[in-house]
């Protein structure tokens, strides 16, 4: 999986001290009708799988935290136990809640002592490279409280007055400057003890969990994201992901 002659942040002393949750509950509604999200095949191996092993490539990370579909534990430990898994990496799977903000706190509750650096990866992104997982975790590392993975955008975006109804023409408000804006990924970096604390006290609908940091006042910063990293929501993104993989595995030979 990984490449162990690599430089990387887990080199050293506080190799374990990073942990990873994967919110993993969700149903994949855009997806279209099937198996939870996470546990459809892409390339013949469950989604969360691979998202687990783009987590355990960092050699910074210690223990991955899987927060499973509510009636879906047994089955995601299971396939835990079935899939070739970096042994230096622990894993614990707990199961998940009705929002993806419910899922993520539910994941932080079950952390052991002992990790300062906490990544939230959604289990729908599973082909991010491992070099970008350690670019967030070296920028917390560096001091910022709550690090993203950002893609500068290549579409003009507009702010719409929403329509009440699926398919109704929206009045147009606002154009942002597109150079200012910037789409954002996962896996999120966080000083744990502010992740902890947006998640007790934020309330409200976020869309993501640097989000709730930055409600606290505290400074986001972004890293460079990667095309690779896109979230697996509708049936295109699957055709998409199935051909990065073949590329990858063209590749590397196999
Ligand atoms: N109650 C929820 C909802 C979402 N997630 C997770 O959050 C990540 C990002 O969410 P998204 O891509 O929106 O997944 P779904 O909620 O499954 O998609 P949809 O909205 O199409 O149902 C996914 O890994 C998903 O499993 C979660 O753990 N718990
Ligand atoms: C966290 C996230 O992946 C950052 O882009 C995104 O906000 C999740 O959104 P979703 O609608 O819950 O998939």
């Amino acid at each position: 999986m990984s490449d162990d002659s690599r430089p990387s942040p887990s080199a050293g002393p506080s190799a374990a001290r990073t942990a990873a949750v994967i919110p993993a509950a969700g149903r994949g509604v855009r997806l279209g009708p099937g198996a939870p999200k996470a546990l459809r095949a892409l390339g013949g191996t469950p989604m969360l799988i691979h998202a687990v092993r783009a987590m355990a490539a960092s050699r910074a990370v210690g223990l991955v935290v899987v927060v499973a579909p509510p009636d879906g534990t047994a089955e995601v430990k299971s396939l835990l136990d079935a899939h070739a898994l970096p042994e230096r990496t622990d894993f614990l799977v707990v199961p998940g809640g009705q929002t993806r903000q419910e899922s993520v706190k539910l994941g932080l509750d079950a952390l052991p002592p002992g990790h300062d650096i906490v990544l939230v990866h959604d289990a729908a992104r599973p082909l991010v490279p491992v070099d970008t997982v350690d670019a967030v975790i070296e920028a917390v590392r560096d001091g910022a409280p709550a690090v993203v993975p950002a893609l500068p955008l290549a579409d003009t975006v507009k702010q719409v007055e929403p329509a009440g109804t699926p398919g109704e023409p929206e009045p147009v408000v606002a154009t942002p400057e597109r150079a200012l804006l910037r789409a954002v990924q996962t896996p999120q970096g966080f000083d744990r003890a502010a992740l902890v604390r947006a998640h007790q006290t934020v309330t409200g609908e976020v869309t993501d969990d640097a989000g709730m940091v930055e409600q606290l006042g505290l400074t986001v910063v972004a890293v460079p994201g990667h095309e690779e990293a896109f979230k697996v929501t509708r049936p295109l993104d699957l055709v998409l992901a199935e051909a990065v993989l073949a590329r990858r595995r063209l590749n590397d030979g196999f």
